[in-house]
C-alpha cells in the first residue's frame, strides 16, 4: 500500500527539468572545484636563482654556491648553500711576493661553480669574494701588494660568464655582522618573535664576537642597529684582529722568546713534539709587537712539554686586562657588554672543540679533557690520528686552549653561560659564517619590513574554498526541495 505513492512521487521529482538541471550543476560545479584544486596544488617546478661567495680568508679560500626559489627571494630561511669548494694552497695573502698567481688559484673551484649553475642563469649570477684579516693584515704591512692581489683575484673572476659584483677586504665589523645574520637567517630567527642567537666565529687571523645586548653598547664603533622583517635589533660586535688561533699562536711564541733561549721548552705542544721554527715566521707578522725584542737568531727549537695548565697561563699574556676607559671590557680596553643570550661557535672554534671532543662538555670538563689530552705523547697522537694532517694536529692542544682562555677569561662565559654555547659547523645544510649574510644584505634579500604575506598559505585557501563551496552547494540543494517539492524531498530520504 504504501510503495505505490512513494514510487509515483520519486518519478515525479526525477522528471522535473529544473531539479535534474539543478543537479547537474553542482555535480559539474563539485568536480570543476575539486579539479581547480588539485591542479592548482600542484607542485610547480620551481625556478631558482643563484649567489656565489667567495670566502678569501686568511689561510685558505673557499667558494659557496647558494640557490634559492626566484619568487620568494624576501622570505627568511629560503636561501641555500648547495656547494662549496675549498681552493687549494693558502689563502690568498700569501701571494703578496707572486700576485700574477692568486687569481689563477681559484680556477678549479670556480669551473667547478659553471658546472653546478645551469648555463642560462650564468649571466645573471652575482660573484663576490670577500677577504679577511690575513688581507687585512697585508694591507697594513704593504698596501701595494694588498692591491695587487685584490686586481689579481678581480680580474680573473670578471673572465668568467657570471656577474662580477667586486673583491674587497671586508672590515671586521661586517664580518661580525654578517656572521650574525647568517645564524639567524638559517635558524629562522627573524620571523616571529623569536630571541636572535649570539656569533662567534674564529678565524686564522682575526676572532668576531656579536650579539644582541640589552645593555647599551657604550663605544660606536662596536655598535650596530639593524631593523629586520619588522623588528629593531641593537646589536654588539667586536672583531679582535691577530686573535685568529694562528696568530694568536705566533704571540704566545714571541712571549715565550723574549728569554733569548733558542731552546724553547713549550707546554702548548705534546711531549715528544721537536720542530725547527723560524723567528721571522714568528717576528715577520705585524701583529707581533715591536715592543718586544726580537731574537738575533734565524731559527728556534720548540721541544713540547705538554702541560695544558702552564699553556694556559702563557696563553693568558696575551691579553691585556688592565686598561679599561669604558664601563666593562673583554680585553686590551675593548668594550664588552656581557654575554647575554644563546651563541653559536662556528668556523675554527668548531673545528679544534669537534677534534677534541669537547662540544657537549661542561667548562670544567673541557679543561680536564685537554689537560689529558696535552699530555699525550706526540708519537701516540700521530699514530691515533694519521689521518688527520700533522699542520693541525700539533696544534689541537694549543688551539684548544687558547680557545678555553679566549672564551673564559676574553668574552667572561663562566660556567654557567658555557651551556649556551653551541658548536656548530652548519646550520640546516648551510655553513654557518659571514658569506650568506654578505650575499643576503647585497642582493637586498632582507627586507627592513615583513613581506605582506596572505593571512593563508594557498593550499589552506583552496581547501577552505572547496569545503565552503561544497557546504553552499549542499544549502542550495535543500533549498532547492523546499521550494520545489518539500514532501518528495522528505520522501526521497528514505529511498535514498
Ligand atoms: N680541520 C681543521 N682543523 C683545525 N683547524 C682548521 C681546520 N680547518 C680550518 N682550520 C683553521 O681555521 C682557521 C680558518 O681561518 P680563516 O677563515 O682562513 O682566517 P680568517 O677568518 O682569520 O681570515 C684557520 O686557522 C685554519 O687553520
Ligand atoms: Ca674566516
Amino acid at each position: 500500500m504504501m510503495a505505490e505513492p512513494r514510487e509515483m512521487k520519486e518519478n515525479k521529482l526525477w522528471h522535473r527539468p529544473l531539479i535534474i538541471f539543478i543537479t547537474v550543476l553542482i555535480v559539474v560545479g563539485i568536480i570543476a572545484l575539486v579539479t581547480t584544486a588539485v591542479v592548482q596544488n600542484k607542485a610547480l617546478p620551481k625556478k631558482y636563482k643563484y649567489g656565489i661567495v667567495l670566502d678569501a680568508g686568511s689561510s685558505h679560500t673557499a667558494v659557496y654556491i647558494y640557490e634559492w626559489p626566484a619568487e620568494k627571494e624576501n622570505n627568511t630561511g629560503m636561501v641555500r648553500q648547495t656547494h662549496s669548494c675549498n681552493v687549494k694552497g693558502k689563502g690568498i695573502s700569501s701571494y703578496a711576493a707572486r700576485v700574477k698567481e692568486a687569481g689563477m688559484s681559484l680556477k678549479a673551484c670556480m669551473d667547478e661553480a659553471k658546472g653546478k649553475i645551469p648555463v642560462r642563469r650564468h649571466h645573471e649570477t652575482p660573484v663576490y669574494l670577500g677577504a679577511t684579516a690575513g688581507m687585512r693584515l697585508l694591507m697594513k704591512e704593504n698596501e701595494t701588494q694588498s692591491e695587487q692581489v685584490l686586481s689579481s683575484v678581480a680580474d680573473f673572476l670578471r673572465g668568467y660568464p657570471f656577474m662580477y659584483e667586486g673583491a674587497r677586504i671586508i672590515t671586521g665589523q661586517e664580518e661580525g655582522a654578517y656572521g650574525w645574520i647568517t645564524v639567524n637567517y638559517l635558524s629562522k630567527n627573524f620571523h616571529q618573535e623569536r630571541s636572535t642567537m649570539g656569533a662567534l666565529d674564529l678565524g686564522g687571523a682575526s676572532t668576531q664576537i656579536t650579539f644582541v645586548s640589552q645593555l647599551r653598547v657604550e663605544s660606536p664603533e662596536n655598535s650596530l642597529h639593524f631593523r629586520l622583517y619588522g623588528n629593531d635589533y641593537q646589536v654588539y660586535t667586536h672583531s679582535f684582529l691577530c686573535y685568529g688561533k694562528d696568530q694568536a699562536l705566533r704571540l704566545t711564541l714571541a712571549q715565550q722568546l723574549q728569554t733569548g733561549d733558542r731552546h724553547l721548552s713549550d707546554p702548548c705542544f705534546h711531549p715528544g713534539y721537536q720542530q725547527e721554527k723560524s723567528v721571522d715566521r714568528v717576528f715577520g707578522s705585524p701583529c707581533v709587537s715591536t715592543s718586544l725584542s726580537r731574537p738575533t737568531y734565524a731559527n728556534f727549537t720548540l721541544n713540547g712539554t705538554g702541560n695544558a695548565k702552564l699553556c694556559q697561563s702563557n696563553v693568558k699574556r696575551i691579553f691585556n686586562f688592565s686598561s679599561c676607559t669604558w664601563g666593562r671590557c673583554s680585553f686590551n680596553g675593548v668594550f664588552q657588554p656581557p654575554v647575554e643570550g644563546k651563541f653559536g661557535a662556528f668556523s675554527a672554534f668548531f673545528f679544534v672543540m669537534n677534534f677534541l671532543n669537547l662540544t657537549s662538555s661542561s667548562l670544567d670538563e673541557s679543561k680536564e679533557k685537554l689537560e689529558q689530552y696535552c699530555s699525550k705523547p706526540w708519537d701516540e697522537v700521530k699514530q691515533s690520528y694519521s689521518a688527520i694532517p700533522e699542520k693541525y694536529l700539533a696544534e689541537y692542544c694549543f688551539s684548544g686552549t687558547y680557545i678555553l682562555a679566549l672564551l673564559e677569561n676574553g668574552y667572561s662565559f663562566t660556567s654557567d653561560k658555557w651551556r649556551d654555547i653551541k658548536f656548530l659547523k652548519k646550520i640546516g645544510g648551510s655553513d654557518a659564517g659571514w658569506t650568506l649574510g654578505y650575499m643576503l644584505n647585497l642582493t637586498n634579500m632582507i627586507p627592513a619590513e615583513a613581506p605582506d604575506a596572505p593571512p593563508l598559505p594557498h593550499s589552506g585557501y583552496v581547501s577552505i574554498m572547496v569545503l565552503f563551496s561544497l557546504l553552499l552547494a549542499a544549502l542550495l540543494l535543500l533549498l532547492a526541495c523546499k521550494v520545489f517539492g518539500r514532501p518528495t524531498c522528505a520522501q526521497n530520504k528514505y529511498v535514498i
